[in-house]
């Protein structure tokens, strides 16, 4: 069994306006919300591909009923630590003048020490032929070493994971060597530093990372594409020109392929390919909305994989 796990599940509030002016009264043309929250968002896309995933993580008891209710009407396993408070809204603000995406992600609750053990209890209970996805933001009142304890676990039962996070949580997460890494160019460079505009400086800090005990490492980087770095290869897909209708989930979308492919044992380069067309599937999709599983396919038929 895939499980995500999301310790921040958030609900996705897109709104969209002309230009966002500072200081003055700004009205809204649309808004859209979605379910969201990376561990989430991962379950999502697995869905469309047509494999089954089981979300853990932490729940607000306040608003945990939309959640659930999603999740439910679209047939995804759910098994979550409910605590007091609220789940967060985060809100995704598209300028339409500009094309200026910006995201403003909450804090979300606190998490008490009672939640966290009975997470790494359920955690505990996984087995070797599972693979995890730990992405996203961790909420106060829980370590910032949480997912360095939880792939310490799961290690130690073989259970492959895929570590997608930021700062100190991914710098953490790291030195207990995950199976695979989904960094983006601004989360990697939080890490290490090294020059972005140069490929060939990426890929060294990819390589050097897979040294370390990390098997594979994708970077995306945006609009300019992604590369996968293994111990044998270095893959590069290339972008597509797309009509970019939100970015939100982008990422979410190349985890669930990794985790795909994982459990359907495909070759690094057709992981890759996935990968990227779930993206730009997310990409064209507004909000964070469930993907089309043949728009996936068409794209896929698109994309341009390179051996760097
Ligand atoms: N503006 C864009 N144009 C085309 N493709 C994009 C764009 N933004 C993201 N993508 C696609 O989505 C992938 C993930 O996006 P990225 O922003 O790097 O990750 P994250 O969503 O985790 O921050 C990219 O590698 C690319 O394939
Ligand atoms: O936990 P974080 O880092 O605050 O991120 C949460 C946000 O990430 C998302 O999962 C989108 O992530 P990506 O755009 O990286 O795929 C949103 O649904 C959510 O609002």
């Amino acid at each position: 069994m895939i499980y995500t796990i999301t310790l921040n599940p958030a609900i996705d509030k897109t709104i969209f306006l002309d230009s966002l002016k500072k200081g003055e009264v700004n009205r809204i043309k649309k808004s859209i919300k979605d379910v969201g929250g990376k561990g989430i968002n991962v379950s999502k896309v697995l869905k469309v591909l047509g494999k089954e995933s089981i979300v853990l993580g932490f729940l607000g008891r306040d608003n945990k009923k939309c959640f659930i209710d999603f999740l439910e009407d679209v047939k995804i396993e759910h098994d979550f630590i409910i605590v007091d408070g609220e789940s967060r809204t985060n809100l995704k603000i598209i300028e339409l003048d500009c094309d200026i995406h910006t995201d403003i992600n909450d804090i979300g609750f606190s998490v008490g020490e009672e939640s966290v053990n009975l997470l790494l209890n359920r955690i505990s209970s996984l087995n070797e032929d599972d693979v995890v996805v730990l992405s996203g933001s961790i909420p106060s009142g829980v370590s910032n070493d949480i997912y360095k304890n939880i792939i310490e676990i799961l290690n130690n039962k073989n259970v492959k994971v895929i570590l997608d996070a930021d700062g100190k949580a991914l710098i953490e997460g790291i030195k207990a060597k995950p199976y695979m890494i989904k960094p983006n160019i601004y989360e990697l460079k939080n890490i290490i530093n090294f020059d972005e505009n140069n490929m060939d400086s990426i890929i060294e800090v990819g390589k050097k990372l897979v040294n370390q005990g990390i098997e594979k490492v994708l970077v995306s980087m945006g609009e300019k594409g992604s590369l996968y770095i293994t111990k044998n290869d270095v893959f590069y897909s290339n972008p597509l020109k797309l009509e970019v209708k939100s970015t939100v989930g982008a990422g979410d979308a190349m985890v669930a392929a990794l985790a795909y492919g994982i459990k359907e044992k495909l070759l690094d380069q057709e992981i890759l390919r996935l990968a990227s067309a779930c993206a730009f599937c997310a990409v064209i999709t507004e909000g964070s909305k469930m993907l089309n599983k043949t728009t996936i396919e068409t794209i896929k038929q698109q994309i341009t994989i390179n051996r760097r």
